[in-house]
């Protein structure tokens, strides 16, 4: 159609616009729910993106300052229509237009979130806040994963979400358990206040492939030093418990809770409850039946005892546990093999 000029004559436009790259046609036409995961580039976070993106309804955009995380762990889906990674920091705002937010960036290992404690306790308040802010402005629905030490040193065991738990405020953890006890509040405040639709997981212990190899935190300890033959550094005494679920059933039950009707908190974890000893024997038998059990000194504040009490999870999500340690373990070492570049004959 012919145009008008800003002096009244009429001007015929030279050519067409240019059609829109067929890219943009696979990535907005298709996909119906638009899913942001921060902290996507972690351990539990890409497991959780290979699984919404198996989903072709989804188009999944991850936000990750790369602290703990990798863009390796997403390298199979870098380039894909339905997929974008943001380099971003959480403590600053973001503006994206999305349906549903799964909000995990925060350091998990005990090791990293201590090196910097004033970016823990940021990453997890300024963080959260900037969430809440993108899923009140966009009308998303958020779903924080907070964690098992929000229970502290529990005194009540196994732990209900009834539970307020025994935490230390001015320990080397509280950057993190306070941390996310705050987040937890910012997440009902906001939801009582502005009516923002959230959903709120207590993480018990995860493990599974993928964990960084020097990540610090038990399970990938444990296998790291038995591939490499090294001793296996159990903390003092050895007797306090940790409950270890497979990443396959955490993703499992994170997506259901996003998808249910329950706010939460609600606990997901495997009930299956080990000494730090126990743990130490399977992982010598399984993988390295040579190498040597070796007892070293504790960090403050460790909790003594950790297992969830799942009967919400059941009646609320439907949802339990599948895979048992002794089958989890042999799934991790596979990984570990590859990446350690330790043949199974050695
Ligand atoms: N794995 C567990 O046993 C466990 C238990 C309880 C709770 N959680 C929670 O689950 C979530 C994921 O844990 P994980 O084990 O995958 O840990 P992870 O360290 O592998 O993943 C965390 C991700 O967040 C990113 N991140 C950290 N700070 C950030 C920031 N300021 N801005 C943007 N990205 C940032 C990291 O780079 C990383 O990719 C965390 O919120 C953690 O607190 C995990
Ligand atoms: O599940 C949770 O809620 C929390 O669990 C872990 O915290 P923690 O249980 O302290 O994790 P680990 O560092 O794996 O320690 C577990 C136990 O193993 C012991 N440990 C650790 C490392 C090691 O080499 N040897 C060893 O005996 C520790 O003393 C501790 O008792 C995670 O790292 C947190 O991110 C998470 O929020």
């Amino acid at each position: 159609m012919a145009a008008n000029s800003s002096n009244g004559e009429q001007q015929t436009p030279s050519k067409p616009p240019p059609l829109p790259s067929p890219l943009r046609f696979s990535k907005f036409f298709q996909s119906n729910m638009r899913i942001l995961v921060t902290g996507g580039a972690g351990f539990i976070g890409s497991h959780l993106v290979d699984k919404l993106m198996e989903n072709e309804k989804n188009e999944v955009i991850v936000v990750d300052n790369y602290f703990t995380g990798s863009k390796d762990n997403l390298r199979k889906w870098i380039g894909h229509p339905r997929f974008e990674l943001i380099r971003h920091d959480v403590t600053e705002p973001l503006l994206v237009e999305v349906d549903q937010i799964y909000h995990l960036a925060c350091p998990a290992s005990p090791i990293f979130y201590k090196h910097n404690p004033v970016k823990t306790i940021k990453t997890n308040v300024i963080g959260t806040l900037n969430m809440l802010g993108l899923a009140k402005r966009v009308g998303a629905r958020i779903l924080l994963t907070s964690t098992s030490e929000v229970y502290g040193d529990p005194l009540i065991h196994p732990q209900p979400e009834t539970y307020w738990g025994n935490v230390n405020p001015i320990g080397v953890r509280s950057c993190y358990d306070e941390g996310k006890r705050v987040a937890e509040t910012l997440m009902f405040d906001y939801h009582r206040q502005h009516g923002i639709e959230i959903r709120i997981a207590r993480i018990f212990n995860t493990y599974g492939p993928r964990m960084n190899i020097d990540d610090g935190r038990v399970v990938s300890n444990f296998i790291a030093q038995a591939l490499r033959g090294e001793p296996l550094t159990v903390q003092k005494p050895g007797t306090q418990t940790r409950s270890f679920c497979f990443v396959s059933d955490m993703v499992d039950g994170l997506i259901r809770l996003m998808e249910g009707e329950n706010t939460g908190p609600i606990n997901i974890g495997n009930p299956g409850e080990f000494t730090m000893l126990e743990l130490a024997e399977t992982v010598k038998e399984l993988i390295n039946p040579k190498v040597e059990i070796k007892m070293v000194e504790n960090t403050p504040d460790d909790p003594r005892q950790r297992k969830p009490d799942i009967t919400k999870a059941k009646e609320l999500l439907g949802w339990e546990p599948k895979v048992k340690l002794r089958d989890g373990l042999p799934l991790m070492e596979e990984d570990f093999r590859l990446r350690l570049g330790v043949s199974k004959e050695n």
